[in-house]
């Protein structure tokens, strides 16, 4: 049995800069991970099986169509390797723009690459990865990168390792491709040499569409220690990065409302 930790991805600063005739966006991003993610197990199994359970399972129960299976699925294709038990433990938010399901494929893929002696560099692995989802081949690295692209290319930078980090979301689910779709085609500029004085151009979109996102920001970035209060990707998921792990705390006390979920953590 194989363990992986699907970290949920941060996007620390995320630039729109144009609207693509495929259909997607060319982006500039500053991509971190923090502790707090999903936990998936893997095992060899004579038939695929897969479950998921944990706090957020619910929220995926009527969907056949996971992207833990399809990555596996698309393993199998490339690599053989036969088939799988998989467990997905749910703990984060689904749709919430913090890659919770890219992170199950990526950490998926890890799994069946350590399983079947796969080099987790290997660029068959990233190609899979890529056809999964723009944020995927980030999930897949798992470092502090610039992303480029749809996200897909990737130039990996120092972080912050060790900052205290809190997560919350206000329970709504908000649609990836509506959030883009409301973008209003302003290319505001590109990430500049610091990131974090940068911005998310999918904020105003997102928040037209939940302006619940509004309130969240206001209680991040209004208590004390903080150093950045942010949305990430599309949302509804907002951050906050603090001096302390006591302020931290502290936050995440203080902006506690019903219905609203809420991780403390740190960026790896
Ligand atoms: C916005 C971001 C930022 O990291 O994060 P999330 O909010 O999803 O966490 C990502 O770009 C999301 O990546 P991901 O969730 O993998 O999206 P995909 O499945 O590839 O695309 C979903 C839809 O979002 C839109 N899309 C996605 C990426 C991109 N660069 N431009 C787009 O326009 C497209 O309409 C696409 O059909
Ligand atoms: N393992 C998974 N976890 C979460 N969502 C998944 C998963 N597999 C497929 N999905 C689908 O992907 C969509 C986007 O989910 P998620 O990755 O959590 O959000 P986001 O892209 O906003 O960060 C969900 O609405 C769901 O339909």
């Amino acid at each position: 049995m194989l363990t992986e930790i699907a970290r949920a991805k941060l996007n620390l600063a995320l630039h729109v800069r144009a609207r693509r005739p495929d259909g997607y966006h060319e982006l500039e991003t500053l991509f971190a991970f923090v502790e707090q993610g999903d936990v998936l197990r893997l095992a060899p199994a004579d038939t695929p099986r897969f479950r998921v359970t944990g706090p957020f399972a619910a929220a995926l129960a009527g969907e056949g169509d996971n992207l833990v299976t399809r990555a596996a699925a698309r393993f199998a294709e490339s690599f053989g390797g036969g088939a799988h038990a998989i467990e997905l433990e749910k703990h984060l938010p689904v749709a919430s723009g913090i890659g919770g399901g890219s992170a199950d494929a990526a950490a998926a893929l890890r799994a069946l690459a350590r399983l079947h002696i796969v080099p987790l560099d290997d660029p068959g692995l990233f190609a899979i990865a890529d056809a999964l989802g723009s944020d995927v081949p980030a999930c897949l690295l798992g470092k502090t990168a610039i992303g480029k692209g749809r996200g897909e290319q990737l130039q990996p930078v120092t972080g912050m390792p060790g900052t205290p980090v809190l997560l919350v979301n206000p329970g709504v689910a908000v649609s990836t491709a509506e959030v883009f779709r409301r973008w209003d085609g302003v290319d505001r500029g590109p990430l500049g040499g610091d990131p974090l004085a940068g911005r998310n151009d999918l904020e105003a979109p997102a928040l037209a569409i939940a302006p619940v996102i509004g309130e969240v920001l206001a209680a991040l970035a209004a208590q004390p220690g903080v150093t950045l209060a942010r949305m990430s990707g599309s949302g509804a998921t907002c951050f906050a990065l603090f001096e302390t792990v006591e302020a931290c705390a502290a936050a995440a006390v203080a902006v506690a409302r019903p219905g609203w979920w809420s991780a403390e953590t740190r960026l790896v």
